[in-house]
């Protein structure tokens, strides 16, 4: 059975068809990047698969009907990492990523040493231990990315949707947490869905790339098929280079001269 499967999703907010037509199907242990131009559509997917936003159309994320699965089975089973958390006040590192056990904690009991190895492992593994005391509200942009990340881990679900989980984080960080991330999807095949704007990074880590445009998906492929020169053109009004590399696609953005001399309009 699928990870994640949703055919004919339809999403409206304030009015207008923000998702319209989306049909995708994510395996066990499968990751796939979700990439497309601002507005297209990638955090209301996310928000849809994880039940955060209705919509309409035949959706299962973890077996579960989004829409109507309770919340707490929800949340044991799918974690969203929002590109946009709100950070309460008062709460320290620690506490904030021991809130991703909530789900599994029983209604009227307490934390487990369970839950708390988990948090700490989390914690270990994403480097926070000279953060956990701190209060979240006095993280760095970055710091605070990877504090709802680990959060998210905590949670330890199945599928896990990640809305631009690295837009914060310097390169060495941006390696660290996605391998950690692909460190899991080997070792316990967990599913990704991660919303990306770095096209090279959502080549190298996903498997299969799905771009939105205008709320529809307009291709679904491996990265090469997918991140071709002239459909990131079409689609971003971008000028890029494709570098084949083994391992996968690089996009690099081509200067104004370049691009004037490849359509041979400057010498
Ligand atoms: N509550 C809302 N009311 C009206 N329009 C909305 C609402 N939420 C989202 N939208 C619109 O839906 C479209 C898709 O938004 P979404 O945030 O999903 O795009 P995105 O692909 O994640 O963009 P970005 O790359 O800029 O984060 C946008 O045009 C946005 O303005």
């Amino acid at each position: 059975m699928s990870a994640v499967e949703c055919s004919g999703l339809r999403v409206d907010r304030g009015g207008f068809t923000v998702l319209d037509g989306v049909d995708l199907a994510v395996g066990q242990g499968e990751w796939v990047a979700v990439v497309g131009p601002n507005g297209a559509g990638k955090t209301t997917l996310l928000h849809a698969l994880a039940g955060v936003v209705p919509s309409a159309g035949a959706v299962s994320v973890a077996g579960l009907d989004p829409a109507r699965a309770p919340r707490r089975a929800m949340s044991r089973a799918v974690a969203l990492m929002p590109q946009r958390p709100v950070v309460p006040d008062g709460v320290s590192v620690a506490e904030l990523i021991g809130l991703g056990r909530t789900p599994h904690v029983p209604r009227f009991g307490t934390e487990t040493a369970r839950d708390r190895e988990v948090v700490d492992r989390v914690i270990d593994r994403l480097d926070l231990g000279a953060l956990a005391r701190r209060p979240v509200t006095a993280l760095s942009g970055g710091e605070l990315q990877r504090v709802v990340l680990a959060r998210a881990l905590a949670q330890q679900p199945r599928v896990l949707l990640l809305d631009e989980p690295t837009s914060a984080l310097d390169i060495g960080h941006q390696q660290q947490v996605l391998d950690l991330v692909r460190g899991l999807v080997t070792a316990d095949g967990i599913s990704v869905v991660a919303a990306m704007h770095d096209l090279t990074l959502a080549g190298q880590y996903g498997r299969r790339i799905v771009m939105l445009d205008g709320g529809r998906v307009v291709a679904d492929g491996t990265p090469a098929e997918v991140l071709r020169a002239d459909r990131i053109a079409a689609v971003y009004g971008a000028r890029v280079e494709v570098l084949e590399r083994p391992d996968g696609p690089v996009v690099l953005p081509v200067g104004m001269r370049a691009g004037a001399s490849d359509a041979g309009g400057e010498t």
